[in-house]
């Protein structure tokens, strides 16, 4: 069983609570008879199954032109990926005034065999194939899709030439953070007030947008518990957080719903996509823009597959002395990668930041597993990558973000799938190391 633990302050819980957790069942191992009833009678159980009302009313709060999602003619074809989404996605719809969706009929209702997927994550190859060709079938310009727990969102858009434009993670969070930026503005408060979180393996797109824009932008350790909690401490000092994100497609909107919603993303993302469609637009024509506004921004994120923890932390005792001659304080990363010149090391597994002197401590707390951030450049400088190498938290994989940036977006493509060979060959050595490749 999945479940999310959340502190009194409805954000996630992290340290010191986690710990708290997991110290109590230790000190609780005996399995102690007590009557289930008596949790219903206790002052500390609330009962929250009517409590989905206020989650619409937070839907509707995102909505900011219902009346002209009433007039779209757009089509949005959905699929539930066999999980629980269908129902609050056809209310949501409702409640932003949009033409209802045609959904993936034999993906809509929830199954636990997941039939028709490989995988069932929007993310994985071939796990939107149904809906792409349902969308066909019907002419629909965009794909919505939610992971089977809805609490992530991808989504598609049929290119000119009829081929569809899958959307990263952190393209869709680009998307987003620009219009949660459009409607800031648009507010006339401060943007001094406004500020946006992200992981610190998602795109630094939304950074250089801070940075252009004049808006506060933050970035953390992945998982949205962290996301979350950065929002409330950002709010706590005075800042407004109305958007939060990951690579791994996740968003947050607002501030009453301090995690990623699937269903909240799919909404805000079709009336996006209503607005922009009477500007002559779509949202792959709208990231192009952004991309001239700051910069061409492009991400190359896999893994490796490594069931062997010893393997992997030897991988990782070797990339922190690559030359040899690192000491226990002072760790010797790699200097080059694919012809770039490394320019900083984050280390948030020892707590070594060489961009940092003098303490060379992170300023981002320490990661449970490793966790390693590079940044490195051109010799001209002009094209940049930030090249992240990390555990899973949740699966047997050592994961890598790579992203490539600069005004040359073919230099920037051309750029990537060099550094993984380097990664991948080299740092990796994954081939002697037996590691799989996704
Ligand atoms: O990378 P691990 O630790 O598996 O965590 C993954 O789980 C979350 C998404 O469900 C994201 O934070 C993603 O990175």
């Amino acid at each position: 069983m999945v479940y999310k633990v959340y502190w009194e302050n409805a954000v996630q819980i992290i340290e010191p609570h986690d710990k708290g957790i997991a110290d109590s069942i230790m000190a609780n191992q005996q399995p102690r008879t007590w009557d289930v009833e008596n949790v219903y009678s206790s002052d500390l159980c609330v009962d929250i199954s009517d409590w989905s009302e206020l989650y619409f009313e937070y839907i509707a709060s995102l909505s900011r032109h219902r009346s002209l999602n009433q007039q779209t003619s757009l089509k949005f074809v959905n699929t539930s990926m066999h999980g629980v989404s269908n129902a609050p996605m056809t209310r949501a719809f409702d409640i932003f005034g949009l033409p209802p969706y045609i959904a993936v009929a034999a993906q809509q209702q929830p199954d636990p065999e997941f039939p028709t997927v490989k995988f069932p994550n929007p993310e994985e190859k071939g796990a939107l194939d149904l809906a792409i060709s349902t969308a066909n079938e019907c002419g629909a310009q965009y794909i919505l899709a939610q992971d089977p727990d809805s609490d992530r969102f991808a989504a598609a858009e049929k290119g000119p030439d009829g081929k569809w434009i899958v959307f990263t993670g952190d393209q869709l969070g680009t998307l987003f953070a620009s219009l949660t930026l459009e409607r800031y503005k648009s507010s006339g408060t401060p943007l001094a007030k406004l500020a946006m979180v992200a992981s610190t393996v998602s795109s630094k797109m939304i950074e250089a947008m801070a940075a252009a824009e004049g808006f506060k932008f933050v970035e953390c350790l992945t998982g949205f518990k962290y996301i979350g909690n950065t929002a409330l401490a950002l709010e706590q000092e005075g800042y407004e957080v109305p958007f939060g994100y990951e690579e791994a497609i996740g968003y947050m909107f607002g501030s009453e719903l301090r995690d990623k919603d699937g269903v909240a993303a799919s909404v805000v993302f079709a009336e996006m996509a209503v607005a922009l469609e009477r500007e002559g637009k779509t949202a792959h024509s709208r990231l192009q823009e952004l991309y001239n506004l700051y910069g061409f921004f492009k991400t190359s994120n896999s893994y490796f597959i490594c069931t062997n923890s010893p393997t992997i932390d030897n991988i990782f005792a070797r990339i922190r002395n690559y030359d040899g001659k690192g000491t226990t304080g002072k760790p010797s990363y790699p200097r080059t990668i694919a012809g770039l010149t490394v320019t900083s090391v984050r280390d948030l597994t020892i707590g070594y930041d060489t961009s940092n002197p003098p303490s060379y401590k992170p300023t981002l707390p320490l990661s449970s597993g490793h966790m390693i951030q590079f940044r490195a450049e051109s010799p001209t400088g002009h094209t940049k990558i930030t090249l992240t190498t990390r555990t899973s938290g949740t699966e047997p994989k050592i994961k890598y973000y790579l992203e490539g940036s600069g005004k040359n977006a073919q230099e920037v493509q051309a750029l990537l799938p060099k550094v993984v060979a380097e990664l991948s060959d080299e740092w990796m050595q994954a081939e002697q190391n037996g590691l799989g490749r996704s």
